[in-house]
């Protein structure tokens, strides 16, 4: 068993305090001269993380506790962090996230999870036709990615079998940015709204997303084959997130294991930060308004009245407070 050499030394040694007689808070090591990694991808307790541009594979120390720790995180390592075949770092350390992707317990997974660290944008890949889009499962993703404070892009793949009209037309109230592409196609305009950015794509199968992502990421199957081949444990399973470094300047993570998301956790006014014209209108609302249709004196109403807001904007920012509701068909499968 490949796993049994990380073994040798106790991964928990760093942690554990020196001299037992001190008070408990100064036994704890201060980790001043820890390397910073960027986790790409998680296997079964090893984490592989990024320092430079060397591969260096990692289990959590005891001293974290229970805390998680995701893809695009930054964490404190310490012990042999040289990347070399068969060593085994330790994550003694996350840093403070700048942004989180979540997802509510469903029936699929009773527990809230944080999904990924430290992203900027959320790309949802919809395909135009083969599979046909569905709106519903977009809006969601939309929703996920306002309440994590990501900025949300539309990618409509298979431009070659449909026009985007119709969709675009869903959206454009919400002024959500979009991209159209088809395999084979430039992909300039998608670049452009990639570069420098930390990127989450989601998207259900069949949509087109691996395409796209071999298509940015040239060397992408062989750097989820090296890790493998590295952390020793069989073929990439393509069930966790996996962060891949864009050559032109940024990062993609792909999300093959993320079905659905659970949106339970998401309140109103989470989403409403996203759209700051509806969220002053909301000031005047009833305390406790939850600025859905059903809410009889919610000032989005007033406001379409008199002609202050976009009646189609309002419309839209509702449906997305509805679609937060779970319903059968939310899975991305
Ligand atoms: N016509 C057309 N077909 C495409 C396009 N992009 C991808 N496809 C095809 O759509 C199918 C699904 O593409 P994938 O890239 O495997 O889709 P995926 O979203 O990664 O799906 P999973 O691998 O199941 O997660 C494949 O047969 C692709 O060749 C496109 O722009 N136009
Ligand atoms: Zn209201």
């Amino acid at each position: 068993m490949t796993g049994r050499r990380y073994d040798v030394e106790d991964p928990d040694s760093y942690a554990r305090p020196v001299r037992r007689t001190r008070p408990r808070t100064k036994q704890r090591p201060s980790y001043e001269d820890a390397t910073i990694g960027v986790v790409v991808t998680i296997d079964r307790g090893r984490y592989t993380c990024l320092v430079d541009a060397r591969t260096v594979i990692a289990m959590q120390a005891r001293a974290l506790g229970r805390k998680a720790v995701v893809v695009g995180d930054r964490v404190k390592l310490v012990g042999d962090v040289t990347g070399g075949d068969g060593t085994l770092a330790r994550i003694v350390g996350v840093e403070e996230r700048t942004t989180n992707l979540r997802r509510t317990a469903d029936d699929d997974d009773p527990i809230e999870r944080i999904i990924v660290a430290n992203a900027d944008q959320l790309v949802v890949v919809t395909a135009l036709a083969d599979p046909p889009p569905r709106p519903r499962l977009v809006d969601r993703c939309i929703v996920a990615a306002f309440d994590a404070g990501l900025e949300p892009l539309l990618c409509l793949t298979k431009g070659d079998l449909a026009a985007p009209d119709e969709l675009l037309e869903i959206y454009r109230p919400l002024n959500v940015e979009s991209v159209v592409t088809q395999r084979d196609g430039d992909l300039t305009a998608l670049k452009e709204k990639l570069v420098d950015r930390v990127s989450v794509f989601v998207g259900h199968s069949g949509v087109g997303k691996s395409t796209l992502v071999n298509a940015l990421v040239p060397d992408a199957n062989r750097a989820t084959a090296q890790v493998s081949e590295v952390t020793g444990r069989g073929r990439h399973t393509s069930t966790q997130a996996f962060m891949l470094r864009l050559p032109f300047g940024g990062w993609v993570i792909d999300t093959p294991g993320i079905r659905s998301f659970g949106l339970a956790h998401v309140d109103p006014d989470s989403l409403l930060r996203a759209f700051p014209d509806l969220d002053a209108i909301c000031e005047d609302c009833p305390r406790g308004c939850t600025h859905t249709r059903t809410e009889p004196e919610c000032a989005l109403d007033e406001a379409v009245a008199e002609g202050r807001v976009d009646a189609a904007r309002v419309d839209s920012f509702r449906r997305l407070l509805d679609s937060r509701e779970a319903r059968s068909g939310d899975s991305h499968d």
